[in-house]
């Protein structure tokens, strides 16, 4: 039986002033089913990790290097967010494949430094509106998801987000029907490489979830959670979709 998971991205936003949200949503943490994940900026990583010290929320990164140290300007390794008290690492945001470049060959590095350092990879993929609306939906998905899944992953070091650009920060959201196909291919695929394994790992759906349509979303099959931008920032907001998806 796999836990659901409430992931949220802070992507570039916040100060130690917004710590006072990780605090306001501890008790809503305190759940048997589901667990609960914000993955700050690097900034406030290691003060994010005092803040929730002794709840049942976990921090993250939001992307590492593949490498171990060097001559990274501005980079952070797995390694620094390990010693900072994260868990997890996002690894593959679109915003970062488009920002920076990634592909998923680095991804896949990226994903097994984060294994080297003991991090849970939450290794995002999705498509374009182009994509989408070009059919080729599933085609990306499935290149994504091959070549940016490292071998050595397992449904304990890894989750799966899917997140369609065209849904994130947009209010777009996709319909359930379409999100259901993504996710089943996605399960699919992952039995089909791992074998029985492939149903250890957590998919997510992200993009434009809000507490309004996250209990539709949560009963879609193959939905085991959120990654969640701009509403995890408020844990008026987060503690709704938390709530939510305990309920599922
Ligand atoms: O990582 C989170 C996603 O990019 C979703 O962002 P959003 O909830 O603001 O659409």
């Amino acid at each position: 039986m796999r836990r659901k998971l409430a992931a949220g991205n802070w992507k570039m936003n916040g100060t130690k002033a917004n710590l006072a949200e990780l605090d306001a949503m501890k008790s809503t943490a305190e759940t048997d089913q589901t667990d609960v994940l914000i993955c700050t900026p690097a900034t406030l990583l290691s003060r994010a990790a005092d803040a929730v010290s002794g709840s049942p929320i976990a921090v993250g990164g939001q992307d590492c290097h593949a490498n171990a140290s060097g001559a990274h300007t501005g980079d952070i390794s797995a390694a620094m967010i390990k010693d900072a008290g994260g868990s997890h690492v996002i690894t593959g945001h679109s915003e970062r494949r488009v920002d920076h470049g990634e592909t998923d060959a680095v991804v896949a590095a990226k994903s097994e430094a984060a294994y080297a350092n003991d991090l849970v990879a939450v290794i995002c993929i999705g498509e374009s509106l182009e994509e989408r609306e070009s059919g080729k939906t599933l085609d990306v998905v499935g290149t994504q998801l091959a070549g940016s899944t490292p071998d050595a992953a397992t449904g304990a070091n890894t989750v799966i987000a899917y997140e369609p650009v065209w849904a994130i920060g947009t209010g777009k959201v996709p319909t359930l029907e379409q999100i259901g196909e993504v996710h089943d291919f996605i399960r699919e695929t992952l039995v089909e490489r791992f074998g029985d394994a492939g149903n250890d790992f957590r998919v997510l759906y992200g993009g434009s979830v809000k507490p309004s349509n996250a209990s539709e979303i949560f009963a879609v099959s193959n939905v085991d959670g959120a990654l969640v931008g701009g509403a995890s920032l408020k844990a008026n907001d987060f503690n709704g979709i938390i709530a939510a998806l305990d309920k599922a």
